[in-house]
């Protein structure tokens, strides 16, 4: 099943080091082909909102694009700069505090932020430093795991639903910075069930199918 973009992917130039570029890139789970082969790229400053039903293939095709999951073939050659993955569980530890949490995982993740720019961005979000998380609401832990976005800027986000559970003002901002991310040259590639607030309204859009009875998902973009 052929689905058409409602809009077409813009195109990069194949040799631009800032654009995220994907090759003859078959999506599988378990040897069961998901979707593919699609090509395309997208530009510095360009995002792509991933679209399809549930267990079209969207999580799996945001980790090939990652480098977390084996795709069944094709390539994929990330922009220069570094990426974010930020998966929609949200992985802190329930016993440490936010600050505790995100010194941990920009330690793995060998990003360099200072104690004070840390805490400084938890008291901006009105977020508590220490207090647990297995305190906190869902938006809290969600704008917990979106904060290295911000501390530690790098050129491509891979962002799975990463609206979930936030309120509208909280959507809002997170729209604003994504597009203060592409002013700067970033590339963003994102899922998300709800529309997309206005700020990243008109983003170029691929869709996942799953071709009815058969279970077979296919996707291409211009
Ligand atoms: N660990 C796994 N092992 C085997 N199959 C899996 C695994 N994880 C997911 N799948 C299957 O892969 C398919 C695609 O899953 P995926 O999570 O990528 O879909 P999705 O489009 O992101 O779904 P949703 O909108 O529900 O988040 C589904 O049919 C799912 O059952």
């Amino acid at each position: 099943m052929f689905l058409p973009p409602d809009r077409p992917l813009a195109l990069s130039d194949q040799a631009d080091t800032r654009a995220l570029r994907v090759d003859a890139l078959v999506g599988q789970r378990a040897g069961r082909r998901l979707w593919g082969p699609m090509h395309w790229h997208v530009g510095a400053g360009q995002a792509l909102w991933l679209r399809g039903p549930n267990g079209s293939g969207k999580t799996t095709l945001l980790r090939c694009l990652a480098g977390l999951h084996r795709p069944e073939a094709g390539t994929v050659r990330r922009p220069t700069g570094g990426q974010w993955f930020i998966g929609h569980a949200t992985p802190l530890a329930e016993a440490l505090g936010a600050a505790h949490n995100l010194r941990l995982w920009l330690d793995m993740a060998g990003a360099t932020v200072d104690a004070a720019s840390l805490d400084a961005w938890l008291q901006a979000q009105g977020l508590p430093a220490a207090r647990p998380v297995r305190q906190l609401s869902a938006g809290q832990r969600r704008k917990i795991t979106l904060a290295p976005l911000d501390l530690a800027p790098r050129a491509l986000w891979l962002l799975d639903e990463p609206f979930d559970a936030l309120d509208d003002a909280g959507c809002q901002a997170l729209a604003q910075r994504a597009r203060h991310h592409l002013g700067r040259g970033g590339v963003l590639v994102l899922t998300s069930h709800q529309a997309l607030p206005a700020a990243l309204a008109g983003c170029a859009q691929l869709q996942l199918a799953t071709a009815a009875g058969a279970g077979l998902a296919c996707a291409e973009a211009a």
